[in-house]
């Protein structure tokens, strides 16, 4: 673990991964040894969501109400699609609309957690957008395809797989058109995609949970149920945790899994609260780019409060 003094307190921790999943991944993936830096956070984040389901089924209006009611829970994990936006689709809302070129660089350049190709056009979760909504202190949401489902469940991401199924094929259909938004080639496009899409989602042994979307409010009521959402409003919402100010002089000691910085103020009055602990007996290694779990606090070493923290 190294300190960087002088930087923010949300970019002052960082940690050298040593052997974590997410390095042994890469190095398999790049076939040579792999330096990784994690980014120190505060707290843990809960584990996301990943809902998958053939177009037209009904995911996204399954997640935005899920948004709506929950807003201070959930996040969404805005994806970088090469498919054009529809006319109320914002860039950056929506997805990151992106040229193909572009995206298959960033892709190479190992930005990308899954990507897919789905009807036609590109489709992927960049790292940043699975952290950023963890940073933020929401759980994350995934609208992603079997494949991209897939290859989350293969990654160091540790989430929740929901396939949301139609009742019929037909139902499917008159949702898809209903909506307006595809040309008839592109649905049905969709629709061919779609009983592959079914089978797989049903048999894949990817989803922990499948869920009907027949009639909207019962889904709704299904998917709030094994998100642990019904009954009262969760109140598990944690707030960000305060700053901490790293001084110039201090020295660093280690007493199990709590390392301690101590502060060397001069003046006496100000040298109460001059301990900081760094807790690490909850870190969860393991970028990409984040180490999770930080608990950081400030100990008054002048009372009996350091002895009943560290004890
Ligand atoms: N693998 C992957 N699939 C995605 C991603 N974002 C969206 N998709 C999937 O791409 C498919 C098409 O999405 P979209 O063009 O928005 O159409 P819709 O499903 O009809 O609303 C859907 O199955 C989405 O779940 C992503 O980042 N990765
Ligand atoms: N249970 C339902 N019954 C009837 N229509 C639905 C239901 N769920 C969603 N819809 C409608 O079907 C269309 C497709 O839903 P949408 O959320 O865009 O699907 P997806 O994101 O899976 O492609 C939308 O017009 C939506 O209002």
């Amino acid at each position: 673990m190294i300190i960087i003094r002088g930087s923010t307190p949300d970019d002052c921790i960082w940690f050298l991964e040593a052997d974590t999943k997410y390095v042994k991944e890469q190095r398999k993936f790049w076939g040579t040894e792999v330096v990784a830096w994690s980014r120190g956070v505060r707290g843990d984040a809960e584990k996301p969501v990943v809902i998958s389901g053939p177009s037209g089924v009904g995911k996204g209006t399954l997640i935005n109400m899920l948004m709506k009611e929950f807003p201070s829970m959930f996040g969404f994990s805005v994806s970088h699609t090469t498919r054009a936006p529809r006319g109320n689709e914002k860039n950056g809302v929506h997805y990151h609309f992106t040229d193909r070129s572009v995206m298959e660089k960033d892709i190479k350049d190992g930005k990308f957690l899954e990507f897919a190709s789905v009807h036609g056009n590109l489709y992927g979760t960049s790292i940043e957008a699975v952290e950023a909504v963890a940073d933020s202190g929401k759980r994350c949401i995934l609208d992603i395809d079997v494949q991209g489902a897939r290859s989350v469940r293969a990654s160091s991401l540790d989430a929740i797989f929901i396939f949301i199924c139609p009742p019929t094929m037909r139902e499917l259909e008159e949702r898809l058109r209903a909506r307006g938004t595809e040309t008839e080639e592109q649905i049905l496009k969709r629709l061919r995609n779609a009983e592959a899409e079914i089978e797989q989602g049903k048999s894949s042994g990817i989803f922990g949970h499948i869920l009907y979307n027949d009639n909207l409010e019962e889904c709704y009521e299904n998917l709030k149920e094994l998100l642990g959402l019904n009954g009262s409003a969760p109140t598990n919402h944690k707030p960000s945790p305060k700053g901490i100010d790293l001084p110039s002089n201090h020295s660093v000691s280690k007493i199990d899994n709590k390392i301690l910085i101590n502060c060397e103020t001069p003046e006496l009055e100000k040298a109460s609260k001059n301990l900081i602990a760094l807790d690490v007996s909850s870190l969860k290694g393991g970028a990409p780019g984040r180490t999770r779990g930080l608990n950081v606090y400030a100990l008054d070493s002048f009372s009996d409060g350091l002895n009943e923290k560290l004890s």
